[in-house]
């Protein structure tokens, strides 16, 4: 009793558990009460689910907190080169603020170190993950370990420069690759990982191009780079490196690794990406090879668990504001115009939620989290009528991973495994063109898909300094010898965290959060079932 097993503990974590709409609530008018019948019921469930923990949390024991504790600081025990190297002997950081410009000579007479200056974490600095202490868990947007919904702190580890390092910085080869799908910042992300290394005294910085493509084609040369080479990246979108998905083995690339002699490795992408930069770090460790493997999340659908958010977000929300002002403009010029977005959001609906709610014009709002009809009498296209009716027009904002289950299935993949969606503005409109048809209401729709034009840009202000201070943590963490870890922003501090933690399973919209609740009170718009 008492050990809580890895996944059991996500488990019982998770925020909440996608609401099943089509198991049955009857369907009272009144919004406001189905959404308070829903909430109670899907409360009940994540008890239900709790309960069948009992083999694995006993919560009559006395001492079953302090047992999750010890089980939760084990688990977000950060990797470090020591617990397989023992006699590791680190040296004074090379890292100084007080030495502004890059380090370029040799350390032939010692490492730099000063006494004085009081700019390093403390090992055992921690960032409190949770900062809400529910006292019910039937309070929106709960997320509760036992039934009483208890006050558990939870610390995870503090990011940032440490005073001894594990790195000698002339014996590194430091490697950055950016993989999967594009995102607003990679560049600046790049950009900082490199003027970060070269201020501790690196010289060996190199790009891998395409991804982990870039590790087993021999076509695809290693890009060296330096601050000369990334000074002004950050003023375009993309990556500086390219991206792609699929590529070669675990084996293969630390294979490649070990013949290009690189000993830290930074990696930025998303969930995918980062059960690679485990695999390459675990596989380190079976090799005894002292290498600092490193992600940075990089995920426009911001779906990475416990973060505030990653980077690119805002940017894409910010951009996503053009289409959506374009869609309304349409729509509220035609005669019964009804204006389509779609955003991106593979399996979470954040973008599109926070794109509605930034531009206020948005009626109908869908996410993959929240299932809703097309047709029948709670379907949307009911609501677009009411709405075509009493307003004349109406704008919906659609995530791409929305309403699958009204699509037909293809079962294709891309090469990194990922499902190939059906496109659910292009079946929205179909949709709705047949049905005002149909009624004998004309209507005039517009679809607007933005998507790749969103995740082009560079990153804006707010994701400028996200990504800098992102990159900078994951040099401070590699240098650290820390290895299998990740970067991220939690309670606007910054953490580092295990990869496993953080990938187990995408992050999704809590459809009994509040955002999720002003998301409707802003559209107002009704249950679609
Ligand atoms: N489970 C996995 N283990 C190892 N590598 C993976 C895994 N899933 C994906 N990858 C690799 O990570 C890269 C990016 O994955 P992908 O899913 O396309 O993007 P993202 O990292 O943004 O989720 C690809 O090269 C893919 O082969
Ligand atoms: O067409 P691509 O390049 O596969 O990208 C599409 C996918 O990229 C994303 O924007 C982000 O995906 P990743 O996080 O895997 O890079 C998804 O929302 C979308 O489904
Ligand atoms: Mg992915």
């Amino acid at each position: 009793m008492g050990t809580i097993s890895h996944a059991i503990a996500a488990k019982v974590l998770l925020p909440h558990l996608p609401s099943n709409r089509s198991d049955g609530f009857a369907c009272p008018s009144s919004r406001l009460l189905r959404s308070n019948l829903s909430r109670t019921a899907t409360r009940t469930r994540v008890f239900a689910k709790v309960k069948n923990q009992s083999s694995e949390i006993d919560f009559s024991d006395p001492d079953w907190k302090s047992k999750f504790q010890k089980d939760f600081e084990r688990r977000f025990n950060i990797p470090h080169l020591t617990d397989i190297f023992e006699d590791s002997v680190p040296i004074p950081s090379t890292f100084c603020l007080k030495m502004r410009t890059p380090v370029i000579e040799d350390f032939a007479g010692g490492y730099p170190s000063d006494e004085e200056w009081h700019g390093y974490i403390n090992n055992n600095d921690r960032v409190l993950l949770k900062t809400i202490n529910y006292s019910s868990s039937t309070s929106a947007g709960a997320e509760c370990i036992d039934p009483n919904c208890t006050w558990v702190e939870q610390w995870v580890h503090r990011a940032g420069p440490r005073e001894k390092i594990y790195f000698k910085p002339e014996e590194v080869k430091a490697a950055i690759v950016t993989c999967g799908g594009l995102c607003p910042g990679l560049n600046d992300v790049i950009r900082q990982i490199v003027i970060t290394l070269e201020i501790y005294g690196v010289k060996k910085i190199v790009g891998i191009p395409y991804g982990y493509r870039g590790f087993s084609d021999k076509e695809l040369a290693e890009m060296p780079l330096s601050r000369r080479v990334v000074q002004n990246v950050h003023l375009s979108g993309g990556s500086l490196l390219g991206v792609s998905r699929g590529g070669p083995t675990i084996s293969e690339i630390v294979d490649s690794m070990e013949e290009r002699g690189i000993n830290m490795l930074f990696v930025l992408g998303g969930n995918g990406t980062h059960a690679g930069a485990n695999a390459i770090h675990n596989e380190c460790r079976k090799r005894r090879l002292k290498v600092a493997v490193v992600g940075v999340p990089k995920t426009i659908d911001n779906d990475i668990l416990l973060m505030d958010k990653t980077f690119g977000f805002d940017t894409a929300v910010e951009e996503a504001q053009r289409a959506i002002n374009s869609a309304y403009i349409e729509a509220h010029s035609a005669y019964h115009g009804i204006g389509i977005v779609k955003l991106m959001g593979r399996s979470s609906g954040f973008i599109a939620m926070h794109a509605s709610l930034a531009s206020g014009q948005i009626d109908i709002c869908l996410i993959p989290e929240v299932p809703f009809q097309l047709h029948g009498p709670h379907g949307v296209l009911q609501h677009l009528k009411y709405l075509i009716e009493t307003k004349g027009s109406a704008v919906i904002c659609v995530a791409e991973g929305a309403g699958q289950d009204l699509l037909e299935k293809t079962n294709a993949t891309d090469a990194s495994g990922n499902a190939v969606l059906g496109d659910i503005g292009v079946h929205i409109q179909q949709e709705i063109k047949k049905y005002f048809r149909e009624i004998g209401i004309p209507a005039d729709s517009k679809h607007i898909d933005p998507t790749y034009m969103i995740r082009a840009v560079r990153a804006n202000a707010s994701d400028g300094i996200l990504c800098t201070v992102l990159g900078q943590n994951a040099v401070h963490g590699a240098f650290a010898g820390y290895s299998g870890i990740t970067v991220g922003i939690c309670n606007t501090h910054y953490v580092y965290l295990p990869i496993p933690e953080v990938i187990s399973y995408p992050r999704l919209v809590d459809p009994n959060s509040r955002m999720w609740h002003r998301c409707l009170t802003s559209t107002g718009q009704p249950d679609f079932f």
